[in-house]
């Protein structure tokens, strides 16, 4: 038997994610240690009520309620409470003790990242965040590391698993969004409060870390654009499926050139968006998630697997442990992270893509080369128009009676958000359309 020197590590959380760590910490004990080069000790998991029933069997001896005295006490510091304090609280306070830190806090990371990130350089600490972004996949290394050579220029991803999850559920298995949520907590995919998955908060998060990370700057929060999927419905699931399309709550980040001024910057942005079922982004289901990226010299890249679940993400961040424990072994301070430049964030009405437009429009003569020119007004061309009938309520006269309506399904060319909104608006206000009754962005070639 190896005697190693041992490594003491503190968890904070002892839930979905925190559990599985501590299960596999002391079930993997002797490999890790063989791995690293010496013992990684568990010596506590902070958690609200040490008495409270767990799924997992650890030793009750573990749990405490002492902070303090749990990250005073420890070389390494593994973060799963979630939230912002008192998580922000304790990680200063590690990396001020002289701890290495693991998080897989995105929401932290978004909001106060740059704070924490001066804070271990200041002090020489390594803070490490794989299951911050997409869970079990390795992208945060990836794009901090592997292409920290190249140039990221776009990434487009599906980067929260539950609202994967619950918009394949809708597509699939016809369920309504209530339904598939209760199912994505039950199996651990969901964030405390589930209005960051499926209000779009957890993905742009993880869009501001990404963009930050991918264009080497600093991607505010704020900045990112975001919609959610909770003004989805199943008419527009069921729609989508029939044009041969998927919905997809999709993160895109993007290094662009304002096409009047010649600036350069970056878009970060969370919206659902209609994928064509070739798109390999479509073929992602469950609580899956899968990045592309596209950088000037390695091309693209996809990187694809489970983007939530407790043991699939305990994977990350004892893959970050690893690495910080050997660092930690070796000595010397942690490196910091690459400089950044200041690139600004465009705004949402300079973005260019494309759009489906579903409107319900009177059944007359004329409709569809007036609301032609609506488009047209604005700079935005059609690629598609497809209609179909709505019979006439029974008792009225004939097809052509004014009572009769029309849907037609408009797919345009890229144009602009600020061309597209200012269409939309138009067309809202025409005499011929009596509801707009959906605008969804088309994504993937
Ligand atoms: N569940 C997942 O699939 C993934 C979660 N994450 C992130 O990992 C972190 C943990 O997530 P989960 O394990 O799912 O959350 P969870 O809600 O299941 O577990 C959090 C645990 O921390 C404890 N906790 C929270 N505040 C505390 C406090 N002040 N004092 C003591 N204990 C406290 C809670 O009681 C709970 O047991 C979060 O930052 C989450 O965003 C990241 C990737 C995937
Ligand atoms: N709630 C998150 C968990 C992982 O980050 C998600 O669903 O993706
Ligand atoms: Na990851």
């Amino acid at each position: 038997m190896i005697e190693y020197r041992n490594l003491r590590v503190a968890l904070l959380g002892g839930g979905s994610v925190g559990a599985q760590v501590a299960r596999l910490l002391l079930e993997n004990s002797e490999e890790l240690a063989n791995r690293v080069g010496a013992s990684l000790e568990l010596v506590g998991i902070l958690v609200r009520d040490v008495d409270a029933e767990r799924t997992v069997d650890l030793p009750r001896e573990l749990f405490t309620t002492d902070a303090e005295t749990l990250i005073l006490g420890a070389d390494v510091v593994i973060e799963l409470m979630g939230g912002i304090e008192p998580a922000r609280s304790y990680i200063l306070m590690a990396i001020n003790s002289g701890a290495d830190v693991v998080t897989a806090n995105k929401a932290l990371l978004a909001t106060h990242g740059p704070e924490l990130f001066a804070a271990a350089d200041q002090v020489g600490a390594q803070l490490k965040y794989e299951a911050a972004v997409a869970g079990a996949i390795p992208i945060v290394r990836p794009l901090g590391e592997s292409l920290g050579g190249d140039q990221v220029n776009r990434i487009l991803g599906i980067v929260n698993g539950t609202t994967n999850f619950i918009l394949d559920r809708m597509d699939t298995e016809g369920d309504t969004l209530e339904e598939a949520l209760a199912l994505a907590t039950d199996l651990g995919y969901a964030e405390a409060d589930p209005t960051a998955d499926i209000g779009g908060y957890d993905a742009a998060q993880k869009a501001a870390i990404l963009a930050s990370l991918a264009f080497h700057t600093t991607v505010p929060l704020a900045s990112v654009y975001r919609e959610g999927i909770t003004a989805i419905t199943p008419a527009q699931i069921d729609s989508a499926r029939k044009a041969g399309y998927v919905v997809k709550l999709l993160a895109i980040c993007e290094r662009l050139v304002d096409a009047e001024s010649g600036q350069q910057g970056v878009s970060a942005r969370v919206y659902p968006a209609m994928v064509h079922r070739s798109h390999p982004l479509a073929s992602v289901h469950g609580a899956n998630n899968a990045v592309f990226v596209e950088a000037e010299s390695a091309g693209s890249l996809m990187f694809y697997g489970a983007g939530a679940g407790g043991v699939e993400t305990a994977s990350a961040v004892l893959g970050d442990l690893v690495s910080l424990a050997r660092r930690h072994i070796a000595g010397g301070p942690g490196v910091p992270a690459s400089q950044h430049a200041d690139l600004p964030v465009f705004d949402i009405g300079q973005i260019v893509t494309r759009y489906a437009v579903t409107l319900e429009v009177t059944d007359e003569p004329g409709v569809l080369a007036t609301l032609a020119s609506v488009f047209s007004d604005h700079g935005v061309s059609l690629a598609l128009v497809e209609q179909s009938m709505t019979p006439a309520q029974p008792g009225t006269a004939s097809r052509s009676a004014v009572s009769a309506t029309a849907t037609l399904v408009i797919g345009t060319h890229e144009a602009t958000e600020a061309a597209l909104a200012a269409t939309v608006t138009d067309l809202a206000a025409n005499r011929f359309v009596t509801n707009v009754a959906s605008v969804l962005r088309v994504e993937g070639a």
